[in-house]
């Protein structure tokens, strides 16, 4: 597989605290990598460090072949890396439709161009990311009468629109009810996989984990203290220990066992 992103030897230092030592770390096109840990181990560091949100202390951050290190989150986004964000107040009273082709509009570096005509941009293509996302016949609904499943999937159809290569999803079930979670999962992973787009997420529920990445890379303490396959990080020892614990190793089995069902 080609890889997508090369992260080597990332640190990042808050004072007197370690949120990222030495963080290295690849991911290939299409591939589901989750970074799990306790609170405070340094997921959301390595997430913005590698997003432009935050300036490593040292280490490269590499994405299909272009070094983009401690640029600027706007320069890195141009570049490939796409983040999911929860739909602004200000604009669930649009539709859909609307929403997508905001996106699409900004994707295009339209936004000052822009008057009143906004809605006629861009409509078709951006019907085709909501069919992606399987929201197609909502186009025309109000964002705020929809379900919240549905808002999350019209988020992701948002994050596409800028065409990333690298998705960046932060916690991206957090609210959802357990069904809702398995589905935008599996639908993220369907895309990722269809489209060659390589998705690094951090969650904290272990069946979106367990049951959806293709590879999990567990952080301690700004430290990765391991990384492999659902199965391999399930069943080491140190990761036990320090983190899933006896429950939340045999949480992380039945989420393996649901998605071997699944799948
Ligand atoms: N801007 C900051 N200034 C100072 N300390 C920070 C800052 N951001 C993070 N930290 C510290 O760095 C460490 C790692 O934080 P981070 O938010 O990356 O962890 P996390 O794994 O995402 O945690 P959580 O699961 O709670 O979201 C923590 O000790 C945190 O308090």
């Amino acid at each position: 597989m080609t890889t997508l992103l090369a992260v080597t030897g990332l640190e990042k230092r808050f004072g007197g605290v370690t949120a990222g030592k030495n963080v290295t770390f690849s991911l290939a096109a299409g591939e589901m990598l989750a970074i799990i840990g306790p609170n405070g181990a340094g997921k959301s560091t390595t997430f913005n460090m590698v997003g432009g949100q935050l300036k490593p202390d040292a280490g490269t951050i590499v994405l299909a072949g272009q070094d983009i290190t401690g640029k600027p989150p706007r320069e890195i986004w141009r570049l490939g890396v796409g983040r999911t964000f929860q739909i602004a107040q200000t604009f669930v009273s649009m539709s859909v439709v609307e929403n997508v082709q905001m996106a699409l509009i900004s994707h295009h570096g339209q936004t000052r161009s822009v008057t009143g005509a906004a809605t006629r941009l861009h409509r078709e293509a951006a019907i085709g990311f909501l069919a992606r996302v399987g929201m197609a016949d909502m186009a025309d609904r109000p964002v705020n009468e929809l379900a919240y499943g549905d808002v999350k999937r019209v988020e992701l159809a948002i994050a596409l629109a800028s065409e990333p290569k690298l998705l960046l999803m932060d916690e991206p079930t957090a609210g959802m009810a357990p069904k809702e979670r398995t589905a935008l999962m599996q639908l993220t992973a369907d895309i990722a996989r269809a489209h060659g787009i390589g998705v690094l997420f951090t969650e904290h529920d272990m069946d979106s984990v367990f049951g959806h990445a293709d590879r999990i890379l567990v952080l301690v303490r700004g430290e990765i203290i391991a990384t492999g396959t659902p199965d391999e990080v399930r069943s080491n020892q140190r990761v036990k220990q320090v983190y899933l614990g006896e429950a939340g190793s045999q949480a992380a089995l039945k989420a393996r066992r649901q998605a071997a069902e699944v799948h």
